[in-house]
């Protein structure tokens, strides 16, 4: 006996947006699973950050759908999505760089929390409630994304490998279900690329599903399960890392880049 296949955490049907005439996703389909570290791969103007901000919800797509555990979520804001539990870090780093790295994090949380002034102004016994969660909260992803020794230092005295640990931290201080990383690994030198991967896979270990986008091949080999492979807005590709490193398209549309850049 087979039993149904398990809904997807998130799956995208035909999605599609065209920006004027210019198609940049064109019909891609795409489901994560509960548990994945799935990658989105592809040369620059493949349609990746295309597709990733329609799955964030900063971007509406022209057709298509997207559903989250089962429910429509295409045409949801960013806000309802992260209410739901899709998390999201940015290209370019989006932390406050004259607060604290705690600070940063408490921050976030007070927005997606929505804590009333009122309450903070009067302080009130909720409010401290609250407060005293929220510090709980960041200490604890500060330490899981190894920046409990950076807590109280300014965002801005933190290394560039620090910051992309902070927007991880952030992130996961928001209890996602999903997690959609975008380039996180952009500008990391080796050694912190390589910290990076530990702490996604990490990510997954506490139950948070991963899916992100990456140009660094040795990250996205290193820590994805399953890689989806876009050129031109089609997805020409899917599959573990090696089954996607070992397939003809794939390697002529990088080969074909390298030679037209060379
Ligand atoms: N806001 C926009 N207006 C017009 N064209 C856009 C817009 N955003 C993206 N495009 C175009 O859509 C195509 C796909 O772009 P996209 O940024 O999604 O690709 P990408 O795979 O993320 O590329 P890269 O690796 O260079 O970041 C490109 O041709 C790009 O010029």
């Amino acid at each position: 006996m087979t039993g149904a296949a398990p809904l997807p955490l998130i799956e995208a049907v035909d999605l599609t947006r065209a920006f004027g005439g210019l198609v940049a996703v064109n019909k891609v389909s795409l489901a994560v699973h509960t548990g994945e570290i799935v990658g989105l791969i592809g040369p620059n103007g493949a349609g990746k950050t295309t597709m990733f901000n329609m799955l964030a919800g900063s971007l509406a797509p022209s057709a298509g759908t997207i559903a989250f555990e089962g429910r429509d979520v295409t045409r949801a804001p960013a806000h309802e999505r992260a209410r739901l539990g899709i998390a999201r870090t940015f290209q370019i780093t989006s932390v406050f760089p004259m607060l604290t790295t705690r600070d940063n994090i408490r921050t976030a949380t007070y927005r997606t929390r929505g804590a009333g002034w009122l309450a903070s102004t009067f302080r009130t016994a909720a409010w401290r409630r609250d407060e005293a969660a929220i510090d709980a909260v960041a200490d604890e992803v500060l330490a899981f994304c190894d920046l409990a020794a950076q807590a109280d230092i300014r965002a801005d005295a933190l290394s560039y490998g620090e910051q992309r640990r902070l927007e991880v931290a952030i992130a996961l201080a928001a209890a996602p279900r999903l997690l959609l990383l975008d380039e996180p690994a952009a500008g990391l030198n080796p050694e912190e690329g390589q910290r990076l991967v530990g702490i996604i896979r990490k990510v997954r270990d506490r139950g948070v599903t991963v899916l992100l986008v990456e140009h660094h091949m040795r990250v996205v080999m290193g820590v994805c399960d399953r890689i989806v492979v876009l050129d031109h807005g089609a997805r020409i590709a899917e599959g573990t890392p090696q089954e996607v490193a070992g397939n003809a398209d794939v390697v002529r549309v990088y080969l074909g880049r390298e030679q037209a850049h060379a």
